[in-house]
């Protein structure tokens, strides 16, 4: 059997650790089909005396992950620290001007420097690889990469975070109150280390950014992700969703639009009312999923765990054995020259169906005036609820859905109601998500 592929491991966390457990317990058939044995040599984190619920002995600790990258016995470098700059990124630049390959499950440094990377590991002609940082353990963009390479997407979407997921649907199974279930995803080993990073949407962001970047042959533009998260929903959202026939779930959306002539790039996080027989409205717990539509192979759905250390690891494992057979490729499909700028489009010729929250005061009158602003911006309304107290300060929710209409219209409406003392607070605004 040919020489060993030696690996650096940089960061002991729940990625880290369960990489190391996968290829303990699966050397064997990793060997036959990577054509040769996968062994890590080296490793690297902030605490060498941590346990980690793993064996660390066999391996040489490096202190600094720089040093580590510029090891001369190490061919393959796998990033599990996390940060989109700071020793990450230093790791994966030294890593690629040293000539070796790169692995990470970072999907902030890839949102924010993936193009920089990859145009380095292009120039080097190493392997930059990153199937972890998209949907975790669900090999998305081999998929699009190579699986349905010959399609031209028409749009790609799902649910792109795990933690937001599992929050969202144990609220909606359970009743459990949105800090608790936080406290359980982070326990579980799902949450970025600082979980804003998840509930504000910036994550699913990140993996938008980089899946459209694929999909689409775009230079990744996170900064044009329009993002909102689950922060400012309530138990009461999800009870009145489901009083409608819908579940909510956070939505990454990315598709081309040619509106005016011109090609241009669409891309929004936000939660969405998904109707009961869609398939996404099943999708519970930590996993992801995510609707590609090829223009010759129709609606894929790729569906699977988007967190944890065993799917996060399997990913990892993938992209080093893809390296073991000699696989560079462009990591981002075609070579970063090729990647098109494409301006973002705004959200404001868009058509659909939207929920819209209030949390108002309860007093006369008020009703009407909403119902005003919608009239007069030609927002049709299809049902609202006003019901019960929202329990603070004699505020109540009024919940509306409307017709499908322009998002414009909504947009005006709420500048109407802008600044209106009956408002206690911002309006919430979701999309109901289309079959
Ligand atoms: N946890 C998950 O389910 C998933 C995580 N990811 C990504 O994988 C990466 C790692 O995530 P986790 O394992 O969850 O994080 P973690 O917080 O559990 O582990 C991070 C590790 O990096 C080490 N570290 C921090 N600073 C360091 C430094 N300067 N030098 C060397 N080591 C350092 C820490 O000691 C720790 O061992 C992140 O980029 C994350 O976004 C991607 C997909 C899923
Ligand atoms: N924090 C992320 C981990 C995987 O990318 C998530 O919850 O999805
Ligand atoms: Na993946």
């Amino acid at each position: 059997m040919a020489e060993p592929l030696r690996i650096a491991l940089a960061g002991l966390g729940t990625v880290g650790a369960g990489v190391i457990r996968l290829i303990e317990t699966n050397a064997a058939l990793i060997a036959r089909r990577a054509g040769r044995p996968i062994v890590i040599t080296t490793i690297s984190a902030r605490d060498r005396s941590k346990k980690r619920g793993v064996d660390l002995s066999p391996y040489a600790w490096e202190d600094d992950m720089i040093v580590l990258a510029e090891r001369p016995d190490v061919d393959v470098v796998v990033e599990l620290v996390g940060g989109s700059d700071g020793p990450a990124l230093a790791c994966a630049r030294t890593t690629i001007e040293s000539g070796k390959a790169f692995v990470t499950a970072n999907k902030a440094m890839i949102a924010h420097h993936g193009l920089e990377l990859a145009a380095k590991a292009e120039a080097a002609k190493v392997a930059l690889k990153f199937e972890a940082a998209v949907a975790g353990g669900i090999p998305v963009i081999k998929g699009l990469r190579e699986g349905a390479a010959a399609n031209a997407f028409e749009r790609v979407y799902g649910i792109l975070n795990g933690t937001c997921n599992f929050i969202l649907s144990t609220m909606e199974d359970t009743g459990r109150d949105f800090a608790d279930v936080l406290s359980e995803a982070q326990a579980r080993g799902y949450a970025e280390a600082d979980p804003t990073f998840d509930i504000e949407g910036t994550d699913a962001a990140h993996k938008l950014s980089i899946l459209a970047a694929i999909a689409f042959g775009a230079q990744v533009d996170f900064a044009s992700v329009d993002t909102s998260g689950i922060a400012r929903l309530r138990a009461a959202d999800i009870a009145q969703a489901d009083s409608l026939g819908y579940v909510i779930r956070l939505i990454g959306v990315a598709e081309p639009d040619w509106a005016d002539g011109q090609c241009r790039l669409f891309q929004r996080v936000q939660p969405h009312l998904v109707p009961f027989d869609h398939p996404l409205a099943h999708v519970d717990g930590a996993t992801n999923a995510v609707v590609a539509e090829g223009n010759f192979s129709g609606r894929l759905l790729f569906q699977g765990a988007g967190a944890g250390d065993g799917p996060t690891a399997s990913a990892v494992v993938a992209d080093l054995i893809d390296i073991a057979r000699g696989e560079i490729g462009a990591p981002f499909s075609v070579p970063v020259t090729e990647l098109e700028a494409l301006p973002p489009a705004p959200s404001g010729h868009r058509r659909g169906r939207a929920y819209i929250r209030f949390i108002v005061a309860d007093r006369p009158g008020v009703l009407a005036e909403i119902t005003a602003a919608m009239r007069d911006a030609g927002v049709s309304i299809e049902s609202l609820i006003q019901k019960g107290r929202a329990g603070q300060d004699g505020e109540v929710l009024v919940a509306m859905v409307t017709h499908e209409g322009p998002e414009s219209a909504v947009t005006e409406a709420l500048r109407l109601l802008d600044g209106s003392p009956s408002l206690a607070q911002p309006p919430l605004v979701m999309q109901l998500l289309g079959n």
